[in-house]
């Protein structure tokens, strides 16, 4: 295992043609851009958390039946200043980096100061979101790095800053059907106030300029105040449907005092995040048309969540779909130290990734019973329960146990939907198996071999599709087999068979997220420019 985690990546800028096993839909042109951590040594120095690592960007181009590969390192600000010191020196989400060994004690006491307020870091590890034309490689801090998708080489380092108040913004932004970016930061004791941001970034913008970005017209449209000034929830992704936007306020928190002086005690970010299992979890939901939050305070137990799977409206309820956990063992699992050879024993999780049903009555009857019901849909076994001042108490429908890097057709985002696909993950966080899960049977389709660990399974909808599962999954797949190189997996999407593989004569990294870019103007087709994220 220590060879697929920790081992430093050899990128491969030029592309490399992969050997074909089976066949390739003829319709299938685009590329699979993907991110994930590359890097974890350098020099003398690794970092102590997986999610740490130097972004490398991979894709694989498929055009007229062939498929080619390549990566990249982002050549971020932390990448080549780390490089050049041949050591780390910027802090990440699990190591603490000092920069300037300092001299004498007074100096010492300069370098922590000026680090009290830390800049935070460009390496931007975790997804790769679509504005407009533009692409750019994402992480959770405030910048984000433009990118160009074909050569993966790295553009300009943009600062969220500039455009709105947020120290930290997700990457898990999601797309309407005009192609607006939608995602939302955290603007932390900014005038006296933390607060949670939605924000839309349009695909257009009106200068013709090429110089400006599309940030430039980025337009705040809601903002939620935390519950607490100094310790605002840490969140990974948020639901939204046609009309509403669905927040979690979760127990799981950002502890800005414990920030601000981490630097001075040697911890890192991660140990700054802490759950707090005796606090509630609470559902902020926004109407998108009046840029308010519903005035009833909807909550439910505590839980972790990182990835919403979707949401939808139906009857005058909102119905939304989360992969939840009983604590945050999940990120302490990622520790390096875990990931070796002994991390079958040594990295199980205290709680199993959980698919949960959750379900909000749009409409709050003043008159309602306490302890009514005020669910009413026949389809499921979620509840909302009426209680004093305005407060609904929500419990989930159990979907189903073990998966996680959940993907949906991305036409069905924000609309009712059926299938589910994901990584499946038992009590390890490492996927062995990409699974189909069919929310109105509860059953499941699954691939997986042996030695063999899946990425991120993405859905490419084909031309003319009628069915939702009517398409393919794209699943890059990397082997501890020395004999069985990696390899781009192509499923059939409704049956979850495999149609072809591709596989590269070439060293790939276990990666996180990334999404497929159709491709634009190829000669036999017409020009397809549609996100499918
Ligand atoms: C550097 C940094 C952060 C980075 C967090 C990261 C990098 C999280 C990665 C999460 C992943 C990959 C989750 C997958 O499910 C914070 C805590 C936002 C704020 C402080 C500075
Ligand atoms: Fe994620």
């Amino acid at each position: 295992m220590d060879m697929i985690f920790g081992k430093n990546k050899k990128e491969q800028p030029e592309p490399l043609r992969a050997k074909i096993k089976g066949e390739l839909p003829t319709w299938l042109h685009g590329t699979l851009l993907r991110n994930g951590p590359g890097m974890h040594t350098i020099g003398e120095t690794t970092y102590n958390h997986w999610f740490d690592g130097l972004a490398l960007l991979h894709s694989f181009t498929i055009r007229n039946g062939e498929v080619h590969y390549r990566s990249k390192y982002l050549r971020s600000d932390t990448y080549n200043s780390n490089i050049e010191a041949n050591r780390i020196v910027v802090s990440e989400f699990g190591t603490m980096a000092y920069p300037d060994p300092c001299k004498n004690i007074f100096s010492k006491a300069f370098s922590y100061l000026s680090h009290t307020i830390p800049d935070f870091t460009d390496n931007c590890l975790i997804n790769i979101m679509k504005c407009g034309e533009d692409f750019y490689a994402t992480t959770e801090t405030n910048y984000i790095r433009k990118i160009n998708p074909e050569t993966l080489e790295t553009l300009e380092k943009v600062d969220y800053r500039n455009y709105a108040a947020i120290n930290v913004a997700t990457s898990h932004p999601h797309y309407d059907a005009q192609g607006n970016v939608l995602n939302m930061g955290t603007s932390i004791v900014d005038k006296g106030k933390t607060k949670y941001l939605v924000f839309k970034i349009p695909p257009t913008i009106p200068e013709k300029k090429k110089k400006k970005n599309n940030l430039k017209h980025l337009e705040v449209i809601c903002s939620i105040p935390s519950r607490s000034l100094l310790s605002p929830s840490y969140y990974h992704s948020f639901g939204v449907t046609e009309n509403y936007i669905i927040f979690l306020e979760q127990p799981f928190k950002l502890d800005i005092l414990k920030m601000a002086t981490a630097y001075i005690r040697g911890t890192n970010w991660a140990s700054c995040i802490t759950f707090h299992e005796e606090d509630k979890t609470y559902i902020h939901i926004i109407d998108r048309r009046t840029k308010r939050t519903l005035l009833t305070k909807f909550y439910a137990d505590p839980m972790v969540v990182y990835h919403h799977v979707n949401a939808y409206e139906e009857d005058g309820h909102i119905v939304f779909d989360v992969i939840s956990y009983k604590d945050h063992s999940l990120y302490q699992l990622f520790y390096l130290a875990n990931l070796n050879q002994h991390f079958e024993q040594n990295s199980k999780l205290t709680s199993i990734p959980s698919l949960e049903r959750f379900v909000i009555p749009l409409q709050v009857n003043k008159d309602a019973e306490m302890g009514e019901n005020l669910v009413k849909l026949e389809s499921t076994t979620a509840t909302a329960l009426k209680e004093k001042d305005d407060q609904v108490y929500c419990q989930s429908e159990d979907l189903c146990e073990g998966i996680e890097l959940p993907r949906i057709n991305y036409a069905h985002n924000g609309k009712k939907y059926r299938y589910i696909y994901a990584a499946e993950v038992q009590w390890n966080p490492i996927p062995t198996k990409i699974t189909k899960f069919d929310i109105l049977t509860k059953s499941s389709l699954k691939w997986g071999e042996e030695h063999c660990w899946p990425a991120e399974p993405v859905f490419v909808p084909a031309p003319n599709a009628q069915q939702e599962d009517d398409g393919i999954i794209l699943s890059v797949i990397v082997s501890t087999d020395p004999k069985k190189p990696p390899f781009l997996l192509i499923l059939d999407a409704k049956l979850f068979t495999e149609l072809a593989r591709a596989s590269i004569d070439a060293e790939i990294h276990l990666d996180l997220h990334g999404l497929f870019i159709p491709s634009v103007g190829s000669p036999e087709e017409p020009e397809d420019n549609v996100l499918r994220n």
